[in-house]
């Protein structure tokens, strides 16, 4: 078992040739992706589907032979699972109901209460360990417990942020007890996926950019740290990814204060600054700029080599520097693979 090469790279090991995977790998850009999810209707539909929401993560492990494959699932669904409502307005992204005072925070569900809505989740894990190739690794993941208060306070996605940072503002204390309600439910999230089949579990703080000084401690370290450190106390040995995107110089230290195994770059810092300043204390994960599949050429293959001779003195795992876009061409991630593999 541990010999798969993402476990390996996750535990230290510098490979001769990095494993890869990429942030979205089910996604619009895949034909076979768009078929299933007409066939279930709807992107929730295809979340609570197990044996849907299975067949799209296995679809871009067939295609390209991925080492990992990503759980098919939104960060979204632990909002809905507390009480949130939660709908996805199409070709405008997610809506949620909101959340602006106290109140809307003591109205929320228990966090016992969340696994009657994620349980259809758990069996998609279920199913993947059954399915996948021996050599694959499953990955499961939550949100950060920021940026899913960023969405439960705004009703939406935010350019900057700004009615989250505004409640933080207003009311600490309430805004505080959001982020230890989230954290809290994703600890048993993350659990749950864990006693279901999942190897791996990956954080996702895509906006942690956005808080600065203290705030980047009180709420983006702080709860990664809580997390990370609840799932190694129930499940010793399971590696943790945290993504605290565009994190910037903060990204220097971060796997060492949060208990991370890994640390996934956004493709906003450069390589070599992050194999000197990050991957000296581990894993990390990245940073491919997502645009250049869009693109392709040469720029792709060059940027692409770059990026494994950056990281080739440690341990690495290949991916993009954010999620592969609905515009990307099928060939140019072909063409990635042949540039990382050879
Ligand atoms: C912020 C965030 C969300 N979801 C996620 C994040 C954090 C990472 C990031 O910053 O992208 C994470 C996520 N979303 C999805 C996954 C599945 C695993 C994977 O393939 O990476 C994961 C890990 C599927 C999805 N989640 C979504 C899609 C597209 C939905 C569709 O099929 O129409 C997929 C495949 C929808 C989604 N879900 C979310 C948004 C803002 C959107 C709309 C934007 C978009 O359309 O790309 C919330």
């Amino acid at each position: 078992m541990s010999q798969k090469p993402i476990l390996r790279a996750l535990s230290g090991e510098r490979l001769p040739v990095p494993p890869v995977w990429m942030m979205r790998q089910a996604g619009r850009y895949l034909p076979e992706y768009r078929a299933t999810r007409a066939q279930a209707g709807d992107f929730l539909s295809l979340c609570y589907n197990p044996d849907l929401a299975a067949e799209v993560t296995l679809q871009p492990i067939r295609r390209y032979g991925f080492d990992a494959a990503i759980l098919f699932a939104d960060i979204l669904l632990v909002p809905q699972a507390l009480g949130a409502d939660l709908w996805f307005a199409t070709g405008e992204g997610p809506r949620l109901s909101t959340i602006t005072d106290a109140a809307g925070v003591a109205a929320l569900k228990p966090v016992d209460a969340i696994h009657d809505t994620l349980n259809p989740v758990y069996e998609t894990v279920r199913i993947l360990a059954r399915e996948l190739p021996p050599e694959v690794t499953l990955i499961g993941f939550a949100g950060a417990p920021w940026t899913v208060a960023t969405y439960m306070i705004a009703g939406r996605g935010t350019p900057d942020q700004g009615p989250a940072h505004a409640m933080k503002a207003a009311d600490r204390v309430a805004f505080t007890q959001l982020i230890e309600r989230i954290t809290d439910a994703t600890i048993e999230y993350l659990s749950a996926q864990i006693e279901a089949g999942a190897e791996v579990v990956k954080l996702f703080d895509s906006w942690a950019g956005s808080l600065k000084g203290a705030d980047f401690d009180d709420f983006a370290l702080a709860p990664a740290r809580r997390i990370i450190a609840a799932i190694k106390a129930r499940h010793p040995g399971i590696p943790v990814i945290a993504f605290p995107r565009e994190a910037g110089p903060r990204y220097a230290g971060f796997a060492r204060a949060s208990g991370a195994d890994c640390v996934a770059l956004d493709n906003s810092v450069s390589a070599d600054w992050a194999a000197a300043e990050v991957q000296k204390d581990g894993c990390v994960q990245g940073n491919l700029d997502p645009r250049l599949l869009v693109t392709g050429g040469a720029a792709l293959e060059t940027e692409t080599r770059r990026i494994v001779q950056a990281f080739s003195k440690g341990p690495h795992i290949f991916n993009l520097g954010h999620g592969i876009t609905p515009e990307a061409d099928p060939e140019n991630v072909t063409r990635m693979l042949a540039a990382i593999r050879g």
